[in-house]
């Protein structure tokens, strides 16, 4: 840390601080994320997983990583300091000034392309949101926080934890169903709705009315004044079934819309690891080293509660536990249940109380370890779960998904009016002409998914039967 001079704290996370430094070499300016080295050690691989990713991914349009180090009792990542902020601070400060159809096109495809650049690695990012995506001093996009972030195609990456932010959630988590490449489309679908209306596009005075929406992609239409590739765009990219839904490659390579978006993508933005090999841009050695420092067998014996805050003794258990599937429509349970608890604020995780979490739990060789078969539920499990949660209150949160104890404040979306804002209303009445909107299944897209199912109602139940 010495190298680096302490300018100002930007802001706090769940996992510890995020300071602005100097190099005191170069000169130049760099965010330091300090991560309180958890006694936890699932939060302590999930730290540690967050430098790794990001010293493997190398794009124009991801936030670059300098260095990790640990220092006393910090992880410090190192990163590009991108100091027009994030882009939920940008899209609040237009108030009702809606953004250009160039500049929503701009952004939103400079986002595809680097989170095409993960989904290319087989790397999921699964918590996409317009906090976690930032603004570089050019303008620039640049995708940050892979703190959620897991790799897929390992038999060892059992990261298989609920992540996500309810109001970025795809209708497929609900069901407990894996999360997928196109899990991370829909996100990017909220995120492209909320440059292009400044609103969000499911927002709800409870979590019942939450799902409902995000489960029927029932979303107020785009304006009329946007181009129809874009209202076509969003309509395909909140397809409920994720197999409709368009892969970000489709989305920049073959889509109506890509013609538009690639008039804003330089030639090096879509550049793949191969080639950024070649060009030495991609430095293996550099993430190599930095996976080595940190322990790669880490990144994949993780065992996480990822993103929230637990009670102590939540992540003790090693138990490798078979893989469950829900027998048949658990989001109708899923909704019984949550229609009494009612949705709260909350921006961050450092939340005090009883919170909710899903979690990982794997062998000591990320395994389970007697090749189990998948059982199936003998019988519903979202009632079992779905009344445990009855008795806490479910917290919103921009970072994950908590339940606490204890408060009702009535639910404000992320881009929700401070007051009044009629989330629940009758929704704006648009013409859209659904002929030239009709979707078209994407069968020959290209498809992945986490190796595990989403668990993250078991943990819940688990947590709540601890205590
Ligand atoms: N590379 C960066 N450049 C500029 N600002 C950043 C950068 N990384 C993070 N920030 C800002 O620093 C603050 C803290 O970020 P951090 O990622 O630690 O936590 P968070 O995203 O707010 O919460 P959480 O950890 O729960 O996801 C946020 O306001 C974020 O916008």
């Amino acid at each position: 840390m010495e190298k680096y001079l302490l300018l100002k704290v930007i802001g706090e996370g769940s996992f510890g601080r995020a300071v602005l430094v100097r190099c005191k070499s170069s000169q130049e300016q760099y965010v330091v994320k300090e991560i309180q080295l958890p006694k936890n050690q699932s939060k302590l691989e999930n730290s540690r997983r967050e430098a790794i990713l990001l010293s493997r991914m190398k794009h124009p349009h991801i936030v670059a990583f300098r260095e990790a180090f640990e220092a006393d009792d910090l992880l410090c990542i190192v990163m590009e300091y991108c100091s027009g902020g994030d882009l939920l601070q940008r899209i609040r400060q237009q108030k009702t000034t809606q953004f250009s159809v160039d500049n929503i096109l701009k952004w939103f495809a400079q986002m595809c392309a680097g989170a095409k650049h993960i989904h290319d690695k087989r790397v999921l990012h699964r918590d996409l949101k317009s906090k976690n995506i930032f603004l570089a001093d050019n303008g620039t996009i640049k995708l940050g926080d892979f703190g959620s972030a897991c790799i897929l195609n390992s038999s060892k990456a059992y990261a298989h934890t609920y992540v996500g932010t309810p109001y970025y959630v795809a209708p497929e988590i609900w069901d407990n169903k894996p999360y997928n490449n196109k899990s991370d489309v829909w996100s990017l679908g909220c995120v492209l709705y909320e440059l292009c209306t400044l609103r969000h596009p499911f927002q709800a005075s409870s979590w019942k009315s939450l799902i409902l929406k995000v489960c029927r992609g029932a979303y107020p239409p785009l304006p009329n004044h946007l181009p129809y590739e874009l209202q076509y765009l969003v309509k395909q990219m909140f397809k409920t079934n994720p197999k409709d839904r368009p892969s970000l490659h489709t989305i920049l390579t073959s889509h109506r819309v890509s013609r538009l978006l690639r008039t804003h993508l330089p030639s090096q933005a879509t550049v793949t690891e191969e080639q950024g090999s070649r060009t030495g841009r991609w430095n293996r050695e550099e993430g190599q080293k930095v996976a080595n420092l940190l322990g790669e067998k880490s990144l994949i014996k993780t065992s996480t509660y990822e993103g929230v805050e637990l009670p102590s003794g939540c992540c003790e258990s090693t138990e490798s536990g078979p893989r469950k599937q829900w027998a048949a429509g658990p989001s109708d349970t899923v909704m019984q249940v949550l229609a009494n608890a009612s949705l709260i604020s909350s921006d961050s995780m450092a939340s005090t109380g009883q919170n909710l979490t899903g979690s990982t739990h794997e062998s000591a060789s990320g395994e389970p370890e007697d090749g189990r078969q998948r059982r199936r539920w003998e019988k519903d499990p979202p009632e079992r779960i779905l009344s445990l949660l009855g008795k806490a209150q479910l917290r919103r949160s921009f970072s994950t998904f908590l339940i606490k104890k204890g408060d009702d404040d009535p639910l404000v979306g992320p881009l929700s009016q401070p007051q009044g804002d009629e989330t629940d209303g009758p929704e704006p009445e648009m013409m859209v002409d659904e002929y030239r909107l009709q979707p078209r299944s994407d069968d020959e897209d290209t498809d992945f998914e986490e190796e595990s199912s989403c668990d993250w109602m078991d943990e819940v139940e688990k947590m709540f039967l601890e205590h």
